[in-house]
């Protein structure tokens, strides 16, 4: 696990984006898992950009979202169809039949599962996952006492996640879905490349026990230190509960100098 610490939310921003458009760069059919969530708009805001400005072509990707709320129709302002559109999808030229976002709808939902896991597979895996974090641990909606070895399927959503969304909701937790489809913690781990971005102090407990707490269902993210390539970008807000703060920040700076000398 690869710990980046930076002193602000746009760093941390600038450092994932300039991830993902290296990757891009290298192979044009890219194959990207994304998240919702207030995090990442900054990365989709900065790919944007880049796409706006320097040309960065996502013509050949393929896109999967990790998580769709159940009984809400897509266009629901606040479906994560609709948010991807908003901040993402809308700006860039990703080809409409590229992208996958799971069906809130779906009558018959364990199909739908199926298909879904069966598309990522067709599309060669997700080459790299951007995954928000709950304050609860939870990736994706994959809640405390998740099976790390689970796969696409509906989980009923935690009380705390209820809370923590209903200011997408007018502020009413009565008024968020109480279920939603989920990539599982299984479908996750397959992605050759995990980035968990992070930012205020809200999420510092769930960083901590994410990084350097025990291998837990309890904190469904913490199954990330077995992920062969899981990189960790956070803000110092977030960072504020890691034991070993000067550590992280020593050894990334290290690898930036090394990388500098043509390392
Ligand atoms: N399903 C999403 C997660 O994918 C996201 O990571 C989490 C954190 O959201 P935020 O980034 O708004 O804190 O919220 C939701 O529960």
């Amino acid at each position: 696990m690869e710990v980046i610490i930076q002193p602000t939310y746009a760093q941390l921003v600038a450092v994932s984006a300039g991830i993902i458009r290296d990757a891009l760069l290298k192979k044009p059919n890219l194959v990207l898992g994304l998240a919702t969530g207030s995090t990442p708009i900054g990365l989709y805001e900065a790919l944007t950009r880049m796409h706006k400005t320097e040309g960065l072509d996502f013509s050949s990707v393929t896109t999967f979202n990790l998580d769709e709320y159940v009984g809400i129709p897509p266009n629901h302002p606040h479906s994560y169809h609709t948010f991807m559109a908003t901040y993402f999808f809308n700006a860039v030229n990703i080809p409409t039949e590229n992208r996958h976002i799971p069906q809130s709808t779906a009558v018959a939902h364990e199909e739908f599962c199926e298909q879904y896991e069966a598309a990522i597979v067709n599309a060669g895996g997700i080459d790299i996952q951007v995954l928000g974090i709950g304050i609860d641990g939870h990736i994706g909606f994959n809640e405390p006492s998740s099976s790390l070895g689970s796969r696409t399927r509906i989980k009923t959503l935690a009380q705390s996640t209820l809370k923590a969304n209903a200011s997408h909701f007018g502020g009413t937790v009565n008024a968020v879905p109480k279920m939603a489809i989920t990539m599982g913690v299984g479908t996750i781990m397959e992605a050759k490349q995990c980035l968990l971005l992070a930012n205020g102090e809200s999420k510092a407990e769930a960083i901590a026990h994410a990084v350097e707490g025990p291998i837990t269902a309890e904190v469904p993210a913490s199954v990330l230190q077995m992920h062969p390539r899981t990189v960790v970008i956070i803000d110092e807000a977030a960072a504020a509960q890691l034991k070993r703060v000067d550590y992280y920040k020593q050894v990334y700076a290290n690898k930036q100098k090394l990388l500098s000398q043509g390392h």
